[in-house]
């Protein structure tokens, strides 16, 4: 946990009762608030078997299996008996995520499985003293900045620096865009405030992953006649010259997405106007990456129907943390300041994070 004024909220969502036979196909939990970032499933005491939760975070996946054990030793076969009664210290069994990772739920084959989830939302609550269990200074990638900071030969004429997010971001509403600090999570929380730590002033860019190709599109799509083959415009005004290849792109800010930015050329996507650049390639944004974009199966989108919730339109995607290095001229002038101006600086720059006053 990085110092933060924020607390968390949950809200109860809905009651989820699944008989024999009852499952969850795989799917991500719909954000239905700019400043939802998680949710929490509680397991009421009564009895079933089968109905295991699996949650994968990236590569990495945990089983929650709240059906009971059986007592008699050696065989697999789950007892159907009522929790709470069996085991009172087991009534209650709970499990939270972050609601962009995807999560299933095998079919019930016994009894009934009755879950309550809790939709939890980062809330700023500036009037409480910060919550603070470690701070920036003391991590491994603090020091590391700092001492690259204090090499002259280390971008000398200032540059950029970018971190691919581990996590994705619900790209649906203002309400994630006005709160970045708020709703960053684990490792991307903790470059960010790092990097702020040392004096530097990190915003958070969308990334894109086009992964269109053009030797399937004869199957899915009518053929077009050469004359249209040649429009590279898209139904949404998107100059496709500029994307020569499928590849992942970095924009300049987060902005709000919405179903209407989807491109069919692209399967993906995209604010008709941004700029964006490739990582990588014509890199003309000069940003080197410590850590590169990674492209996610849900880069900037996902269909309505991959949510718990159908109804709304809500979009995950990857981001990246860049920060502008300033010139050896310039870290050497405010290395010359005193610890307090010094922070005095870094409040000054920090004020203007998501251009409100803190
Ligand atoms: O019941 C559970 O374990 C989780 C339910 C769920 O994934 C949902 O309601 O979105
Ligand atoms: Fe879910």
């Amino acid at each position: 946990m990085m110092p933060t004024h924020s607390s968390i909220q949950a809200q109860l969502y809905k009651l989820n009762i699944m008989g024999e036979g009852g499952h969850f196909k795989s799917h991500v939990d719909t954000p239905t608030g700019g400043q939802m970032f998680g949710s929490l499933v509680v397991c009421l005491p009564v009895s079933f078997t089968g109905g295991e939760l699996t949650v994968k975070q990236k590569e990495q996946l945990v089983t929650f299996d709240w059906a009971e054990e059986t007592q008699e030793k050696g065989t697999k076969q789950k007892k159907v008996t009522n929790t709470a009664a069996v085991n009172p210290h087991r009534a209650i069994r709970w499990a939270a995520f972050y609601s962009d990772c995807e999560h299933i739920i095998k079919p019930v084959t016994s009894g009934h499985r009755l879950t309550l989830t809790y939709n939890l939302f980062a809330h700023d609550d500036t009037k409480k003293p910060p919550t603070s269990t470690i701070s920036p200074s003391t991590l491994p990638l603090h020091d590391i900045t700092e001492s690259l900071l204090s090499h002259k030969s280390f971008m000398p004429n200032g540059g950029r620096l970018g971190f691919g997010s581990q996590h994705t971001y619900p790209h649906t509403t203002r309400g994630f865009v006005d709160n970045l600090e708020l709703m960053l999570k684990g490792v991307d929380m903790t470059t960010w405030k790092c990097m702020e730590e040392s004096g530097l002033n990190p915003t958070l860019r969308p990334v894109y992953s086009f992964e269109f190709d053009e030797s399937d599109d004869s199957d899915e799509y009518p053929s077009e006649s050469d004359e249209e083959k040649e429009d590279t415009e898209t139904d949404n005004g998107i100059d496709l010259s500029i994307l020569q290849e499928r590849g992942i792109y970095v924009g300049k800010k987060m902005h709000e997405i919405k179903s209407s930015h989807y491109t069919r050329e692209l399967e993906g996507f995209y604010n008709a106007g941004e700029e964006i650049t490739e990582v990588g390639r014509h890199d003309n944004d000069d940003i080197v990456w410590c850590v590169s974009p990674r492209q996610t199966s849900q880069v900037a989108g996902a269909c309505g129907a991959y949510g718990n919730d159908p109804t709304t339109e809500f979009f995950y995607s990857a981001a990246a943390i860049v920060v502008d290095v300033p010139s050896w001229k310039e870290r050497n002038k405010m290395d010359g300041l005193g610890s307090e101006e010094k922070t005095m600086m870094k409040k000054g720059k920090k004020a203007t994070v998501n251009g409100k006053a803190r």
